[in-house]
């Protein structure tokens, strides 16, 4: 027996799933999860000292690789300091000039703990400011487990069947209208019905929790008129596409202004950190200053501010980009050809660090065909680069990560082990 194994038999006693996160089970491609011991730079180790290329790097974060040197000397020097104080620091305030510099939309941001507590806050904070209560969302987009967000979700929720939670109380579901990625026209309908009871709506500027699937031209555009026109406040969460489709974000990438902002995983090098933020005008509903409460024990925590603070000031050097998307292009051309000599029907999607790999002979711009994509195909590809030590998402419906840790080594182990199981697949 495998210590992985075990440890997920030990596991399963008194953790739900044995996992703290569904995703981390590996219901949608069958057996267990690995379970994981160190990791550095582009791979992870497991418990029984397997080497993977790591492709999920912690479900986005990790853009630097792990446990880049400077960060942890960063935070080992830090946390000599005390652990939190639950009192402002310095450190806050040089982390919101940051964000403030690097995403032009946010002229005031508040520090939370997770993407979750973001979107969370973000989502009062747009009802708090406009007095209207529905909110508009998009299906197979998922904005952590917000009750009011999790009605036709995206990542686990969609993965095991669960896209509407038990739990959450109808009345609230109730007052979310989801409407279909990339559809421009329907949110225009929408709008022109009951435009002036919606507080918000919340995107995904690049959805990363149905796999990967790029905003159309004209969706992002035509999402900020139709906010503009209905006094509607427009939320880009962020959380994924944040620091990692590009410094600015995806909202710099396609030059769109939202109203506010969630921020997540990267900003927080690996620490839990979120962030929300936007125009001052609406911000200052916040309290203390304004009305719409929202909190934090551990808020701005000084360790994860400097872990974050660190990875922003490393991802600004010039070039980083570059380097990082061309990494990932590479990789996708290289898988694309290679599925294409087996005579597997496969094609990818890409934004800036993130990218969607689809068994499916057809471009993916909806949920319709991410959800149309061979299931099996993707399980049987999951499974083969596992056990040639490539770990990906276990799940068609998540995007993959690649660090700037990714280099020419990481890429061709991957691709030659892509061309083992494109052939197995075959036949
Ligand atoms: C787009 C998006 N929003 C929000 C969240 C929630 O973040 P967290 O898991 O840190 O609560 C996630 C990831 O889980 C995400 O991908
Ligand atoms: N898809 C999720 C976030 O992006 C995966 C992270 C999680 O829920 O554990």
């Amino acid at each position: 027996m495998s210590r992985s194994h075990a440890l997920f038999e030990a596991a399963q006693r008194h953790i739900p799933g044995g996992v703290n996160s569904p995703v981390r089970a590996f219901r949608g491609v069958g057996g267990d999860p690995v379970f994981f011991e160190r990791a550095e730079g582009a791979y992870a180790y497991d418990a029984d000292g397997k080497r993977y290329v790591d492709y999920v790097g912690s479900w986005g974060p990790m853009i630097l690789g792990h446990a880049h040197p400077a960060v942890l000397a960063t935070v080992e020097e830090r946390m000599r300091k005390g652990l939190s104080f639950g009192a402002p620091t310095e450190l806050e305030t040089q982390m919101a000039d940051t964000v403030c510099k690097l995403v032009p939309s946010m002229e005031m941001v508040r520090m939370v703990s997770s993407g979750t507590e973001a979107t969370m806050s973000a989502l009062r904070l747009a009802r708090g400011y406009t007095g209207r209560d529905k909110v508009v969302k998009f299906e197979g987009c998922y904005h952590g487990h917000v009750d009011s967000l999790l009605v036709k979700a995206g990542s686990g929720a969609l993965t095991f069947g669960e896209p509407n939670s038990p739990g959450v109380p109808a009345a609230l579901a109730e007052l979310t209208i989801t409407l279909p990625y990339n559809d421009i026209d329907a949110v225009r309908e929408t709008f022109a019905k009951i435009g002036s009871e919606i507080a918000c709506i919340i995107v995904e500027p690049v959805a990363g929790n149905m796999n990967c699937i790029p905003p159309v031209p004209g969706f992002l555009e035509g999402l900020r008129e139709v906010c503009t026109e209905h006094g509607a406040v427009l939320i880009f969460d962020e959380v994924m596409t944040g620091f990692r489709v590009s410094l600015g974000g995806a909202q710099g990438h396609f030059g769109i202004t939202p109203d506010l902002t969630t921020l997540g995983k990267v900003i927080g090098g690996g620490m839990p950190v979120g962030a929300f933020g936007g125009k001052r005008e609406i911000m200052e509903y916040v309290s203390p200053v304004g009305p719409v409460y929202q909190a934090g024990t551990l808020s701005g925590n000084p360790i994860a501010m400097a872990a974050g603070l660190k990875t922003l000031e490393l991802i600004s050097e010039p070039g980083f980009y570059d380097r990082l998307t061309t990494a990932a292009s590479t990789l996708l051309a290289g898988l694309r050809e290679r599925a294409a000599a087996a005579g597997v029907p496969f094609t990818t999607n890409q934004a800036g660090a993130m990218f969607g790999l689809f068994f499916s002979a057809e471009p993916v711009t909806g949920f319709a065909q991410a959800t149309a994509c061979n299931q099996e195909h993707f399980k049987a590809f999951f499974n083969g680069m596992l056990e040639r030590g490539i770990y990906l998402a276990p799940s068609s419906f998540e995007a993959g990560f690649i660090s700037i840790e990714h280099g020419e080594a990481e890429i061709q182990a991957t691709l030659d082990a892509a061309a083992e199981v494109f052939a197995e697949i075959a036949g």
